[in-house]
């Protein structure tokens, strides 16, 4: 735990990168419109993901962002103000991707397994963000700020980028625990491809968010994927060790995300039962 510490975000950074994101969902409508998603794209600001014209809207505006790897930046969807945000957002990149590998490090050495082998699976450290803000309302306990899903990726990172609670985690015995917010902490989740890759020994966990009566709510989600080309399946050595045989099929990462869109498009929370083998 101590290298973990070490490995850190520094303070300053989160701080910047909070005032930053704070100040950019205050601007005029106008202004953040000039960073706006095209209908057809992901990245930009605009309204969560909309995959069908049927679909109950979740109760917020969002900013996504692809960051790493840095070629993959499409710099006019970066807001140009606050004037410090793209540095900041660039530093609290490379601080995050550098706690990924040193998590996905420990990780490989709990599992047994050679870290360069995992870690060469997230070359170039895929990272995308996703800056969600929750609007207060009056019937808060009519909506919610985001439905039920575990995150498809293979680890989040996520900042409170204000104080307010709404991250709800479900329990084995299916009840919400509330996460609450500690200042300058980061919330680390294991997502989809981490449960296969180590053959279910680590979990992604559903979650949600519910949004406040009387105060507004923003949350930095980090997400962090492997390389485009990988196959996704438990590690072939750890099934090896566990002699119980795979869990989870084996499917290329691009078809792995093509199912994750379509099961969207069913409402269906976790697409990764699909995955599973009984
Ligand atoms: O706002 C939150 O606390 C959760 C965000 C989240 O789960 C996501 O964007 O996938
Ligand atoms: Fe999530």
């Amino acid at each position: 735990m101590s290298q973990l510490i070490n490995h850190g975000v520094p303070d300053e950074v989160i701080q910047d990168v909070k005032r930053d994101i704070a100040e950019f969902f205050k601007l005029p409508l106008e202004a953040k419109k000039e960073h706006a998603k095209p209908p057809d794209g992901l990245e930009g600001y605009g309204q969560v993901f909309v995959f069908s014209d049927t679909q109950k809207l979740d109760w917020s505006d969002m900013l996504y962002l692809m960051l790493r790897p840095v070629e993959s930046r499409e710099m006019r969807f970066w807001p140009v103000q606050p004037p410090s945000f793209r540095s900041s957002v660039d530093r609290y990149s490379s601080e995050a991707a550098k706690v990924v590998s040193c998590l996905l490090r420990f990780m490989a050495e709990d599992m047994g397994v050679e870290p360069e082998r995992l870690l060469e699976m997230f070359g170039g450290q895929p990272q995308t963000m996703k800056v969600t803000y929750y609007p207060p309302c009056r019937q808060a306990s009519d909506v919610l700020g985001l439905s039920p899903h575990t995150d498809a990726c293979a680890m989040t990172l996520l900042l409170h980028v204000n104080d307010v609670q709404g991250l709800q985690i479900r329990r084995d015995d299916g009840r919400w625990l509330a996460v609450e917010p500690l200042d300058g902490a980061l919330i680390v989740s294991v997502g989809d491809i981490i449960e296969i890759l180590s053959n279910g020994k680590y979990k992604s966990v559903e979650h949600r968010a519910v949004v406040h009566p009387d105060k507004e709510r923003i949350s930095a989600a980090m997400f962090h994927q492997p390389r485009y080309s990988i196959t996704v399946e438990p590690l072939p050595e750890l099934v090896k060790k566990d002699g119980a045989g795979a869990r989870y099929k084996s499917v290329g990462y691009a078809e792995f995300m093509r199912h994750f869109f379509s099961a969207k498009l069913d409402g269906r929370k976790s697409h990764l039962d699909h995955f599973r083998i009984d």
